[in-house]
């Protein structure tokens, strides 16, 4: 028996329905004993959410970015189709609904048999859908509902008709633990009204969250003249806002779902919803900000990389993991004249950075002419490889890339770190120096992975080198989207002093003379090294 509907309302013209033929079903039977054992015996629980929307097929939106902002997140993603789209980066060409017994077969599929701790909706293109939907999800329980009111593409092509706003304010808003609207759908829920400013974005979220759900995140990505993309959360008693520089960028599409499904995937982590709005929007952030110079279709609208970043940190042509903020923590920079004095080669300087405690390497030779520079960096990596230290080259990119060095750091004079990241790609490691919030924000802008931030105090290490103090350096991590190290001054006598201005994201110190104008270098690794790990220790205590 074959399944077909028809759908009349003018708004569906290029919707078609698929029809599902009772012959055409493969059954697939599993005995319940089967997957019983299964889940038995995993004592891994991963977290799960499961995605209730469209297929995408230009892979942007949809189903697929719910499945690879998942896969981003470290959670697991079960998917039930609403619907099947052919578009792409010009639009929506055609539409093709699943039927609403398939979809209520989908959902119990996964429902019945999977622990789903969080449900996101996407795509629901009929009344009929959402009914299914609000049905047979109050059988099962999961922690919580993620509901994007998806009612049109970003090219502005309708992807649901506008019966469904009944729907939504009936049934399904009810029971969202966060809906989150863009501007057209807001409006939409508001019977129209214009949506043009921030304070219009406030009193919107305060009016939808009338219609029962928990949270509204009214998002402002296409808010009219505005420098930052702004989204508005009202939790039924504060409004915040969560601002993000506007990325000038084509590719954008899918960004609403990409939200969504990230905030989904936080709380299946266990986060509060106001940390996991915030992850998700720097999540977007990164994303988009990551992607903006790749080219995907011909049309206005391109889509994003979700896993340009999480490439980045499993490299293979590199180390064995990518760069974490935690290699920051004893951050060493070599000096040759000092290592000459001692009487050590600088590969027997790094080796006994890293013996004492070292986490990461950089080579700082601004005398040694580039072949030497070169030789000495690979005799520099094979000590860093093997105990799974980076090796970065201080602003040489060419002895980098001759080397296979971990990366580059790069001052505000030195080659721009876009273009030293066109050069070394996407899995090496970038640093800027940075003294001053725009400084810090350009390098996020290029695609650094870290800052240094400094000099802190006065050094003889770097000459004309200006001081901003624990002052400027609080100010600059406060506006920096990346991880800092602190440079400038510091030793064993103050590297506490430099940890703790109580900024999250300050992750180490950089030091010259502290290690290497010393007798032993090992010795003294170790002593800032317990320094180091003492503050830590103390903050996690807190
Ligand atoms: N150019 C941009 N730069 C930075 N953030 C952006 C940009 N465009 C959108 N965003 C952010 O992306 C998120 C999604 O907002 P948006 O208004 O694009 O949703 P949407 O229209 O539902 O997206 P889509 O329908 O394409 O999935 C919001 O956090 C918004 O602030
Ligand atoms: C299938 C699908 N869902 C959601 C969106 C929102 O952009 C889209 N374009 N396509
Ligand atoms: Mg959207």
């Amino acid at each position: 028996m074959a399944f077909s509907c028809t759908l009349s309302h003018p708004l569906f013209s290029k919707i078609r329905c698929v029809s599902v033929s009772a012959s055409s079903r493969v059954a697939v039977a599993m005995s319940n004993d089967s997957v019983a054992m299964e889940e038995k015996s995993s004592k891994l629980k991963i977290p799960h959410v499961l995605s209730v929307a469209g297929s995408d097929s230009g892979g942007g939106a949809g189903i697929q970015a719910d499945l690879k902002t998942c896969g981003a997140r470290g959670v697991y993603c079960s998917t039930v189709i609403t619907a099947v789209t052919a578009q792409n980066t010009i639009g929506v060409q055609g539409v093709n609904l699943v039927p609403e017994e398939f979809v209520a077969e989908q959902l119990r599929s996964v429902l019945s048999d999977m622990q789903v701790d969080v449900v996101k909706t996407g795509m629901l293109p009929s009344i009929g859908v959402v009914k299914v939907f609000c049905r047979i999800l109050k059988e099962y329980k999961v922690q919580a509902l993620v509901v994007d009111p998806v009612m049109a593409s970003t090219s502005g092509d309708v992807l649901a008709n506008s019966s469904i706003l009944a729907g939504l304010w009936e049934e399904l808003l009810p029971m969202a633990d966060i809906v989150t609207p863009n501007l057209k759908e807001a409006s939409a829920l508001l019977g129209g009204v214009k949506l043009t400013t921030v304070a219009d974005m406030h009193s919107a979220a305060k009016s939808i969250h009338d219609f029962g759900p928990r949270h509204v995140l009214v998002k402002g990505g296409d808010l009219p003249a505005s420098l930052d993309a702004v989204d508005v959360l009202f939790d039924g008693i504060n409004f915040h806002e969560f601002r993000a520089s506007r990325i000038q960028t084509r590719n954008t599409h899918g960004t609403g779902c990409t939200l969504a499904s990230c905030i989904a995937a936080e709380l299946a982590k266990g986060s509060p919803m106001l940390q996991a709005v915030q992850v998700a929007k720097h999540y977007v952030e990164t994303a988009l900000n990551y992607s903006k110079d790749i080219t995907i279709g011909s049309g206005p609208q391109g889509p994003f990389d979700h896993l340009l970043k999480l490439k980045h940190s499993f490299s293979s042509s590199s180390r064995q993991r990518g760069f974490s903020p935690d290699d920051l923590l004893l951050y060493a920079v070599t000096d040759s004249g000092m290592n000459k004095r001692w009487g050590r080669s600088i590969p027997d300087a790094v080796k006994a950075a890293i013996e004492g405690g070292a986490t990461i390497i950089q080579l700082r030779e601004k005398e040694a002419d580039t072949r030497e520079f070169v030789e000495l960096a690979k005799a520099s990596l094979e000590i860093c490889r093997s105990h799974g230290v980076p090796l970065l080259i201080n602003d040489r990119v060419d002895v980098a890339l001759a080397s296979d060095a971990d990366g580059v750091h790069v001052g505000q004079s030195d080659m721009s770190p876009r273009v030293v990241r066109s050069l070394l790609g996407p899995d090496k490691i970038i640093g800027v120096s940075c003294k001053t919030p725009e400084q810090a924000l350009q390098a996020w802008s290029d695609t650094a992975d870290y800052i240094g931030s400094g000099g802190v105090f006065p050094t003889s290490t770097k000459a004309n080198n200006k001081t901003i103090g624990l002052d400027g350096l609080k100010t600059v991590c406060l506006a920096s989207k990346l991880p800092v190290v602190a440079i400038g001054g510091i030793g064993i006598g103050n590297a506490g002093s430099v940890m703790e201005i109580g900024v999250p994201n300050l992750k180490g110190v950089a030091v010259v003379s502290a290690l290497f104008d010393r007798e032993c270098v090992t010795t003294e690794t170790r002593k800032l090294h317990s320094v180091l790990t003492d503050v830590l220790s103390t903050q996690a205590s807190r």
